[in-house]
C-alpha cells in the first residue's frame, strides 16, 4: 500500500463520481468509475451467484488481546514510588528516558481518546514498541534492572546487563519495566475511561489483562443492572442467550455442527440456554433441549413455549442417549452460573459426569463442549479444583468473566453481554475489550492455534461454464464485478499489482482500480513509486482481483502506459482535499524518519491549502492504464476441481477475438 489511493479505505462501494447518476448496484454500469464501459451486459444475463459466504462475520480473533494470567494489580501508588525510587537513585539518563516514556504515553493517550477504535489496536503495539524503546534506553542508563510486575526493581549482575548477546534476559527485563510504567503512567487513566472508548481498552489489552470478578462481584453487579440501572432480568438473558449463540456461530458453523443438545439448569443460567437455543435455530442449527428443572416462573414458561413453537424438541436425561457423542455434534453447558455453590445435586451431577466422559473418547469426533459464563459444577472463583471437572471447548463469559475463567485453558473464551453501561465499568474498575462492529460477542484471549497446512475451504459455488462466459472480458469482467457489487463485498475494485523491473524480481501491493476506459484498466499513484520505477524498466504488469466472498479471482495481464495529463489531472480533482495533500505530502517509496513528518508536512500543507483554493497535482503523481492481452476467471469449486477459464487473443478473418479456453485447476 502505497499512496492513499492505494490504501484501502471505507467508502460507499459506489464510486461513481457522478451524482446525477443514481446508486443501483445491480446495474452493471454502476461500477469502477463514471467512465462508460463498452458494452454494458444486461443485468438478467448475469450468472446466478452463491450468496452463502457473502455476509460472512468480521473475524474476532484479536492478535492484541492476551489473557496473560493476571496476578494482582499492585496498587499503583507503589509501583509509582518504586520506579521513581530506582530512576532517581540511577540517575539522570533514566529520568529522560521516562520523560519521554511519559510524553510517549501522554501522545498515546491523546490519540486513544480521539482515534477511531479499530486502528488504535495497531497503534498501542506501536506505542509498546516504541515505550520498549525508550524503556530500552531506561535499562541501560540504569546498569541493568529487573521491575517485576508489582513494580519491585531489583538490579541484575553486571554479566547480565546490557550485553547484546543476552538479548532474551534483557527483554524480559525491559518488558517488565514496560509493564510497571504503563500500570504507572496508564492505568489510572485508562481506568477512568468508560467503555465507549473502547478502542482504548483493546490498545491497552495488549499490555494489561482483563479484569475478573468475584462471585460476590457478580452478584452485586448483576443487583446493579437490574436495580438502579433500570435493566429487567428478560432483557438481560435474552441478550446474553443471542451472545451465546452468536460467540457459537463464529466458531462451530452450522453446516459442520447442526445438532446442539442445550442442557439447562434451574436458574438464569438455565434462562440463557433456552434463548441460546432459539437463536441457534434461527442461525440454522437443529437445537434439542434438556431442561430437567423446570421453575414455573413466567419468564421460563415463555422461553419453554417460544422454543415449542419453533418445534424445538425437548428430552429427559433419561431419554439421552449413553453417548452424546453419537446424537450431538455440539453440547451447551447452560446449567449453573455464578450462583453455583457445593457440588452437583441429581440429575445435574450425572449430567456433569456424561459431560466429563466426553473428553475420554479419542476414537471419535466427540461433541464439543459450551459452557455458558461458568463451566458448570466449576467452583465460581477457584475452577475445576480437583482438574476432573468439564473441560469446555469454548467458553462464553457473561458480562466480564469470573475469577475461575483464569483456569479456562480450552481454545475457545469469548465474551457476550454487550450492555455493561460505564457505571458498572467503572465501579468495578472493569477493564473489558470492546466488541467489534455489531457483534454480541468478542473473543478474549489467544486466537486458536491453528494448522495452517489444514486449513482450506470446500468451494461451493455455481457452475462457470464456457457457454455461460461472455465473449468479450471485458463485459465477463463488468458481470462478475457486479456481482461482487451487489453482495456488498468490500472494495471490490481493490486489486494486486504485480510488476517487475529490469533486475527481474517480481513485487506486488494492492491498489484501487479507479475506471476500465475503452476496455483498459486505469489506477493512480505516484510515478516516482517503485511500481512506476518499474513500469518504465518493463511496462507489463498484472492485476489480480480477489472477490472471497464469491469465491472468484481474476487475473488481467497487459501493458500498460501513463495515463494523460489530463486525466491525472482531472481525477486529482476529483479526490477529497485530505488524498490530495495526502499526495504530495508522500515521497511514496523513500524511506521517512517517522510518521511525525509525514504529520507535520500534512498540518503545513492543510493551513496553506486552509482558504479552499486549488491543491496543485504533483508532477510526479499520474495515472497508468493496462490493455489487457489476457485474462482469467477463475471460480472456486469442491474438491479442488476449480472453474478455469482463460481468454486470449485471436484473429479469425483478420478479426481479433478472444479466445475462451477451460484450464485445468
Ligand atoms: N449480569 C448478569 O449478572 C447476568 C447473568 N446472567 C446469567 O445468570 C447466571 C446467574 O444466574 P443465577 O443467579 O440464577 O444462578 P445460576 O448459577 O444459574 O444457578 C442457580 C440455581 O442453581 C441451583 N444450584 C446452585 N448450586 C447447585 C448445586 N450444587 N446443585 C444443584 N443446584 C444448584 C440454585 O438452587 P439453590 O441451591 O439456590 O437451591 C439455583 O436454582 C449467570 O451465570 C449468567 O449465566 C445472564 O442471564 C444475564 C446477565
Ligand atoms: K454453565
Amino acid at each position: 500500500m502505497s499512496s492513499v489511493d492505494e490504501i484501502p479505505q471505507p467508502h460507499p462501494t459506489n464510486t461513481n463520481t457522478n451524482p446525477s447518476q443514481p446508486r443501483d448496484s445491480h446495474s452493471p454500469n454502476h461500477d469502477v468509475s463514471s467512465q462508460p464501459i463498452n458494452s454494458p451486459t444486461p443485468p438478467d444475463s448475469r450468472a446466478p451467484i452463491s450468496l452463502h459466504d457473502a455476509t460472512t462475520l468480521p473475524t474476532e480473533s484479536n492478535p492484541y488481546i492476551t489473557p496473560a494470567p493476571v496476578s494482582d494489580p499492585a496498587p499503583a501508588k507503589n509501583t509509582l514510588d518504586s520506579v521513581k525510587d530506582v530512576l532517581g537513585r540511577w540517575g539522570k539518563k533514566a529520568a529522560e528516558a521516562t520523560k519521554r516514556a511519559e510524553d510517549l504515553a501522554g501522545n498515546m493517550w491523546q490519540h486513544l481518546k480521539t482515534g477511531p477504535s479499530f486502528a488504535d489496536a495497531a497503534v498501542g503495539r506501536n506505542f509498546r514498541a516504541s515505550l520498549d524503546t525508550v524503556l530500552h534506553s531506561a535499562y541501560i542508563g540504569l546498569g541493568g534492572s529487573r521491575v517485576d510486575d508489582n513494580g519491585s526493581i531489583s538490579k541484575v549482575s553486571s554479566s547480565e546487563s546490557c550485553n547484546s548477546d543476552d538479548e532474551e534476559d534483557e527483554c524480559v527485563s525491559i518488558d517488565a519495566l514496560a509493564t510497571a510504567i504503563s500500570h504507572v503512567i496508564l492505568k489510572p487513566q485508562f481506568r477512568a475511561l468508560s467503555t465507549k472508548f473502547s478502542g482504548t481498552q483493546q490498545a491497552m489489552a495488549s499490555f494489561d489483562s482483563f479484569s475478573y470478578l468475584t462471585q460476590r462481584e457478580a452478584v452485586e453487579v448483576d443487583e446493579s443492572l437490574m436495580g438502579p440501572l433500570g435493566f429487567s432480568v428478560d432483557q438481560l438473558m435474552e441478550l446474553a442467550g443471542l451472545s451465546v449463540a452468536t460467540s457459537i456461530a463464529e466458531v462451530y458453523k452450522p453446516s459442520d455442527y447442526s445438532r446442539v443438545l442445550t442442557i439447562c439448569g434451574p436458574g438464569n443460567n438455565g434462562g440463557d440456554g433456552l434463548v441460546a437455543a432459539r437463536h441457534l435455530h434461527h442461525f440454522g442449527y437443529k437445537p434439542l433441549v434438556c431442561y430437567p428443572k423446570r421453575t414455573q416462573k413466567p419468564l421460563y414458561a415463555g422461553l419453554v413455549t417460544q422454543l415449542e413453537a419453533l418445534s424445538i424438541p425437548f428430552m429427559s436425561v433419561e431419554d439421552l442417549p449413553s453417548d452424546l457423542s453419537d446424537d450431538f455434534d455440539v453440547v451447551v453447558d447452560a446449567m449453573f452460573g455464578f450462583s453455583f455453590h457445593g457440588s452437583p445435586r441429581p440429575p445435574f451431577d450425572d449430567l456433569v459426569n456424561r459431560l466429563v466422559s466426553l473428553h475420554n473418547q479419542i476414537s471419535q469426533k466427540r461433541s464439543v463442549i459450551i459452557s455458558i459464563d461458568i463451566p458448570s459444577g466449576w467452583h465460581v472463583e477457584e475452577g475445576d479444583v480437583d482438574g476432573t471437572g468439564i473441560k469446555p471447548d469454548l467458553l462464553v463469559s457473561l458480562t466480564a468473566p469470573k475469577l475461575c475463567a483464569k483456569k479456562f485453558i480450552g481454545p475457545h473464551h469469548f465474551l457476550g453481554g454487550r450492555f455493561v453501561p460505564p457505571a458498572i465499568a467503572e465501579k468495578y474498575n472493569l477493564i473489558l475489550p470492546p466488541y467489534p462492529g455489531t457483534s454480541m460477542c468478542v473473543r478474549i484471549g489467544k486466537p486458536p492455534q491453528v494448522d495452517i497446512s489444514a486449513m482450506r475451504e470446500n468451494y461451493i459455488s455455481p457452475e462457470f461454464l464456457e457457454e455461460q462466459a461472455e465473449a468479450d472480458p471485458i463485459n465477463q469482467f463488468h458481470k462478475w464485478f457486479g456481482d461482487a457489487l451487489a453482495v456488498g463485498l468490500k472494495e471490490p475494485n481493490a486489486m494486486a499489482l504485480s510488476t517487475v523491473g529490469k533486475d527481474g524480481k517480481p513485487s506486488s501491493r494492492m491498489v484501487l482500480l479507479k475506471g476500465v476506459d475503452k476496455n483498459d484498466f486505469v489506477w493512480y499513484t505516484n510515478y516516482e513509486s517503485q511500481k512506476a520505477r518499474e513500469l518504465s524498466e518493463n511496462p507489463h504488469a498484472s492485476l489480480l482481483f480477489h472477490w472471497d466472498g464469491l469465491n472468484r479471482q481474476v487475473r488481467v495481464e497487459g501493458y500498460v502506459q501513463k495515463v494523460s495529463d489530463e486525466e491525472s489531472e482531472q481525477y486529482f480533482h476529483s479526490r477529497p482535499r485530505g488524498s490530495q495533500i495526502g499526495a504530495i505530502v508522500s515521497k511514496q517509496s523513500t524511506v521517512v524518519p517517522g510518521r511525525h513528518v509525514l504529520h507535520q508536512k500534512y498540518k503545513e500543507l492543510e493551513q496553506k491549502y486552509a482558504d479552499g483554493s486549488l491543491i496543485p497535482k504533483p508532477k510526479n503523481w499520474g495515472g497508468y492504464r493496462l490493455t489487457p492481452h489476457a485474462f482469467e476467471f477463475w471460480q472456486g469449486q469442491k474438491s479442488r476441481l476449480h472453474d478455469r477459464l482463460r481468454y486470449s487473443p485471436c484473429e479469425i478473418n483478420e478479426q481479433k477475438v478472444w479466445k475462451v479456453e477451460r484450464l485445468a485447476p
